[in-house]
């Protein structure tokens, strides 16, 4: 393997779907790769303007979740220099940090000799976020159901949902760690029942392809857009008006704050265009559901690799 580099993908995802809080989630077509090669110390580094400002030592996220999931299992990594290309933008919503965790789990994985099944690493990975709803995509693509706990968490994959994305993405940054602080320490029973109904009526009609139903309970979420709604402007007037444009729903995606909408298969082009014009400060962009989770493959050394040695 002496020519060759291990690399590793891993899609973005949008976690919620509304009120599937902290259990739904989406993996979409945006990827973390890397590319690593053993070396004398870690070091991260990376061209790509989303990931600009990253650590590049010891408090990349990606060594930290890497290094505890060796340390799960009393192996010891070896450094590595980690060159990161990412199109997913950091703290908009689109799971980065899911996506970032997952590499360092298969980074882990792979250099460590660990060869653990997907369900010890969604474990660990779960446990790391504390819910699935990101890592549970990114690790097997397509759309996820889970539920967490600390012995163990219950996952469903759920196919590939066949419809466009729309997802308008504001230019400022929102932490998950802000966003949940947001969030009541408690709700009224009578509004936790409403909620998870509105939850269930979600995934079946999911389930069915039933999108105009998915798309109507997507805006109905009780959980966290209506704690939410002051950290992103736009996102009330947004959601209400939403099928104006075409699209069946939207909802904030993952902790924003960018906002997902579905939309039907084939329109995605056309609803992003009167979205925009709609909304000229975000960033409208078309997507799709990322059929496949983290993939890790061993790639020809690029040409600057070998003339720099
Ligand atoms: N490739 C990466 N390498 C290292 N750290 C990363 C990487 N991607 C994301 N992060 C870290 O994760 C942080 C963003 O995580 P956060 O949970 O707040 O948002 P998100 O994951 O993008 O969105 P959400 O969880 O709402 O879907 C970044 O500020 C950065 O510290
Ligand atoms: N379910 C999580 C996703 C973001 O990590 C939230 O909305 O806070």
């Amino acid at each position: 393997m002496a020519d060759k580099r291990l690399s590793i993908t891993v899609p973005a995802s949008s976690a919620n779907l509304g009120p599937g809080f902290d259990s739904v989630g989406l993996a979409v077509n945006r990827y973390l790769t890397l590319y690593i090669d053993r070396a004398d110390e870690w070091e991260f580094f990376s061209n790509s303007s989303e990931l600009s400002g990253l650590p590049n030592k010891e408090e990349n996220l990606v060594y930290q979740a890497a290094v505890a999931y060796a340390a799960e299992y009393e192996v010891e990594l070896s450094p590595c220099r980690v060159e990161m290309v990412s199109d997913i933008p950091l703290a908009r919503g689109l799971g980065s940090s899911a996506s970032a965790i997952i590499a360092g789990i298969e980074l882990a994985d792979e250099m460590g000799g660990m060869h653990r099944s997907k369900e010890e690493k969604m474990q660990f990975a779960s446990g790391w976020e504390g819910h699935p709803d990101n890592v549970g995509p990114s690790l097997y693509g397509g759309l996820i159901v889970g539920a967490y706990g600390e012995e163990k968490t219950h996952v469903m994959h759920c196919g590939v949902p066949d419809v466009d994305l729309v997802l308008a993405i504001p230019d400022n940054e929102l932490l998950t760690k802000e966003a949940r602080g947001a969030l009541p320490s408690e709700l009224p029973y009578a509004t936790a029942i409403h909620g998870s109904a509105v939850s269930n009526v979600l995934v079946a009609a999911i389930l069915k392809e039933d999108w105009k139903m998915a798309g109507e309970m997507m805006v109905r979420d009780v959980f966290h857009h209506p704690y939410r709604a002051d950290m992103v402007p736009g996102l009330e007037e947004m959601l209400s008006g939403i099928r104006q444009y075409g699209a069946y729903g939207a909802a904030l995606s993952g902790a924003g704050p960018t906002i997902l909408c579905f939309v039907p298969n084939g329109k995605g082009e056309e609803v992003k265009r009167a979205i925009q014009e709609d909304y000229p400060s975000f960033r409208i962009e078309t997507a799709k559901p990322a059929p496949f989770g983290s993939s890790v493959h061993y790639v020809n050394q690029p040409a600057w690799v070998s003339s720099s040695v």
